[in-house]
């Protein structure tokens, strides 16, 4: 049975941040994920984990300047440094944390832009980042981003992200399989699993194309937990998605699998 983690991001947005841990254990949950720990004390999440029994399953490197339309920066040529220092800073919050999971963001490739050298800095940053996190057991995670969401992402497809993990080359980078942007690209999502069984370490899911609970829309989650459940997939399962109203109301898909 999936192992289900609420992201508290995208959920339980009715209460402050530091209140939607309550939230989320509350609710059933055991385990979470959210975007970006940055603006919080390690002490203050670590305690809030602590306090209700959750654990920490994923996070990202820090967005960088998203005003300026910044979404990441580990393959901005020049970047390095500032990627350097994301890196050892998500680090420092993964150890805090006991998080087995960081997503490292890519940013995007604006157009005209030499995809090919933007593609290089990636993989150079993150052998920085796996080599790193490898002594501690830490993951990392490369994700594809649909271009509804995040137009030039540096990947879009799963198979992208998957040309990227092979090329990196290290034992700890993984595909973070996003159901809701493989559907947007590449659809297919019974053989993708297949093909991509081994190489990701981490899911989400979402409705396509609302991205709301996963119990409407084009893809049938029933299904794909069953395969993930087939397959002998042991990682989390996150669940990115916009709740259709209150989070607790549309809950119902969760009942049987708490
Ligand atoms: O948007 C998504 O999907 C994510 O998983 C984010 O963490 C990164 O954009
Ligand atoms: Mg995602």
């Amino acid at each position: 049975m999936p192992k289900f983690a609420a992201n508290l991001s995208m959920m339980f947005t009715e209460v402050p941040f530091l209140a939607r841990f309550e939230a989320a254990a509350k609710a059933g949950f055991k385990y979470v994920e959210y975007l970006f720990p940055y603006d919080y004390p390690k002490d203050v999440l670590k305690t809030k984990l602590q306090d209700n029994d959750l654990q920490q399953v994923l996070f990202n490197t820090a967005a960088g300047d998203v005003q300026a339309g910044e979404w990441g920066v580990s393959a901005i040529p020049g970047r390095e440094a500032d990627s350097h220092r994301d890196i050892d800073l998500a680090l420092e919050y993964a150890l805090a944390l006991n998080c087995p999971n960081v997503h490292i963001m890519s940013g995007v490739v604006p157009p005209g832009e030499n995809y090919a050298k933007y593609k290089q800095t990636f993989i150079d940053n993150v052998r920085y980042a796996a080599d790193k996190f490898q002594p501690h057991g830490i993951k990392i995670l490369l994700e594809a981003l649909s271009p509804q969401v995040k137009p030039n992402y540096l990947t879009a497809s799963q198979f992208q992200t998957l040309e990227l993990v092979d090329l990196i080359d290290r034992d700890n980078v993984f595909v973070q399989l996003d159901y809701f942007h493989a559907q947007n690209v590449d659809g297919n999502l019974t053989r993708l699993t297949d093909t991509l069984n081994g190489k990701f370490a981490h899911v989400q899911i979402a409705s396509v194309p609302e991205r709301h609970e996963p119990d409407e829309g084009e893809i049938n989650y029933r299904h794909i937990f069953d395969k993930l459940d087939e397959i002998g997939y042991e990682g989390w399962v996150g669940c990115e998605y916009n709740p259709r109203g209150k989070t607790t109301d549309g809950l119902g898909w969760f009942k049987p699998y708490k």
